[in-house]
């Protein structure tokens, strides 16, 4: 396991001695930088864990540089100032950078702090070859790659701010499992971690779910219920797939989150809404702001944070790894020792994975109760569906068939293919949630005629 490293860029002869001689940065491999030039380039191509930066000009070009850098999200910051108000740091602790130590500077909290910054790394670094999995973990994430070690950091910055964070990734990247792990690194961790999928609230109800509503406030409602802002009250708001909200009512959202009020259905007193919101699209939002599915209004109201979730292809070695943590945990449920070939593996490896994570997970449950001892290829059953199109190509459809035949079967076979699940389906056939109910709903209507 290597050591976390440390990036040092401090002029003040005597502040450097006194750092240099504490023993929580002798645990650290020493990276210091060469005076005289852009300390960030350094930093970036040094690659640390940790930098200790001294910040006492403001025309500091590496620090307004900083804020936009990748560099931000990957690196934990100590900043020491002479105390002199800097608007340049003061935004980046907001966005959370870590450490600002005004002088005159405490060296035992110093010390202390650089301990439990290399404690935090130590456990990231050496979280291998356990007995379940060899893979790293952040909260409820699973992954090794460089691209999820940067997510780990951007996570662990986010969760300390109040800021609401807008979580962007492909369908089955694990974006649910970002917000629970944002939740769980903040002050909010006592209270309710509450998710709604706005794809699925029906158009009616959408304002009692979110706000609750009173008894009798309209036909059926019997008593109070309380909506998914109070629910949450303290806590995180998670709203999945937001983009799949009926615009319209988008503007309720936009709302509560501008004056930080809302009022449940029949109530005559409005309530404040105590929430850390969370949202998440599997659309970019570029585009989904153009095609009108997203207020842009709310989009920047959300995005406070914008966190972008890689995709399982591009997490180099993580889809192997992931797919070991998968048996070993279905191993140890069952008392099982099953294994993967070198062939199957391989396999796994070379596959795009275009459902992410969650192909995977459930390609290796079907797997496990195929295999008998051994995994092989044949075992993995991927939802590859360009390749299943190509086969029904061949099969042929009907000259002349109808388009929007073909479209009803397509979606019909699909539907089946995950039992039903609609957000999946919607996925695959790369269109929202909204639009597939709406079409279902047409198809019903049809039949009901
Ligand atoms: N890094 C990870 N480590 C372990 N399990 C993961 C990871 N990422 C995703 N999963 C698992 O994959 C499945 C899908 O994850 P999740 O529901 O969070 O994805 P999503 O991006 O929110 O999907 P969608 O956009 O379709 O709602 C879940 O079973 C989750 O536990």
């Amino acid at each position: 396991m290597s050591s976390p490293k440390l990036f040092m860029h401090i002029k003040e002869p005597s502040l450097a001695s006194n750092l240099l001689s504490l023993n929580s940065v002798s645990q650290y491999e020493l990276n210091i930088s060469h005076q005289g030039e852009n300390w960030l380039d350094q930093l970036t191509l040094a690659k640390c864990d940790v930098a200790l930066i001294e910040v006492n000009s403001l025309d500091d070009i590496a620090l307004k540089e900083l804020i936009h850098s990748p560099v931000f999200y990957q690196t934990e910051f100590l900043f020491f100032s002479q105390g002199e108000p800097d608007p340049i740091l003061d935004q980046l602790m907001n966005k959370g950078a870590g450490f600002h130590y005004r002088a005159p500077f405490h060296f035992k909290l110093i010390e202390s702090s650089l301990d439990d910054v290399f404690r935090e790394l130590s456990a990231i670094k050496g979280n291998t070859n356990t007995q379940t999995s060899y893979l790293d973990q952040f909260g409820l994430l699973v992954g090794s790659s460089t691209a999820m070690h940067s997510l780990y950091q951007t996570i662990r910055k986010v969760a300390v701010t109040k800021a609401n964070a807008f979580i962007i990734g492909e369908s089955g990247t694990g974006k649910e499992l970002i917000a629970n792990t944002l939740h769980v690194f903040s002050q909010r961790a006592e209270a309710p971690f509450v998710a709604i999928n706005c794809g699925a609230l029906s158009p009616e109800l959408i304002d009692s779910e979110l706000f609750g509503h009173v008894k009798g406030a309209f036909t059926g409602a019997h008593k109070d219920h309380q909506g998914v802002f109070e629910q949450a009250e303290g806590g995180t708001l998670f709203l999945d797939e937001v983009t799949e909200m009926p615009y319209e009512h988008q503007v309720k959202l936009l709302r509560v989150l501008e004056s930080g009020e809302y009022k449940p259905v029949g109530a005559q007193q409005v309530k404040i809404a105590n929430v850390r919101i969370v949202a998440a699209t599997n659309r970019t939002p570029h585009d989904a702001i153009r095609d009108e599915v997203l207020r842009e209004d709310l989009y920047f109201r959300l995005a406070q944070f914008p966190i972008m979730v890689p995709r399982l292809r591009d997490r180099e070695g993580d889809a192997c790894g992931l797919a070991q943590h998968f048996l070993a945990y279905r191993n140890a449920q069952d008392g099982e020792h099953k294994q993967f070939s070198a062939k199957s593996l391989d396999k796994i490896n070379h596959y795009v994975w275009p459902g992410n994570v969650r192909e995977l997970k459930h390609a290796i449950e079907r797997a496990y109760i195929l295999a008998d001892d051994t995994i092989h290829p044949d075992h993995l059953i991927t939802n590859d569906v360009n390749h299943q199109v190509e086969q029904d190509k061949t099969a042929g459809i009907p000259f002349g068939m109808r388009l929007d035949d073909i479209e009803k079967i397509a979606i019909l076979k699909t539907l089946k293919q995950n039992n039903g699940n609609r957000t999946d389906t919607a996925h695959q056939l790369g269109i929202s949630v909204k639009t597939l109910y709406n079409k279902l709903d047409k198809y019903e209507s049809i039949k009901a005629i």
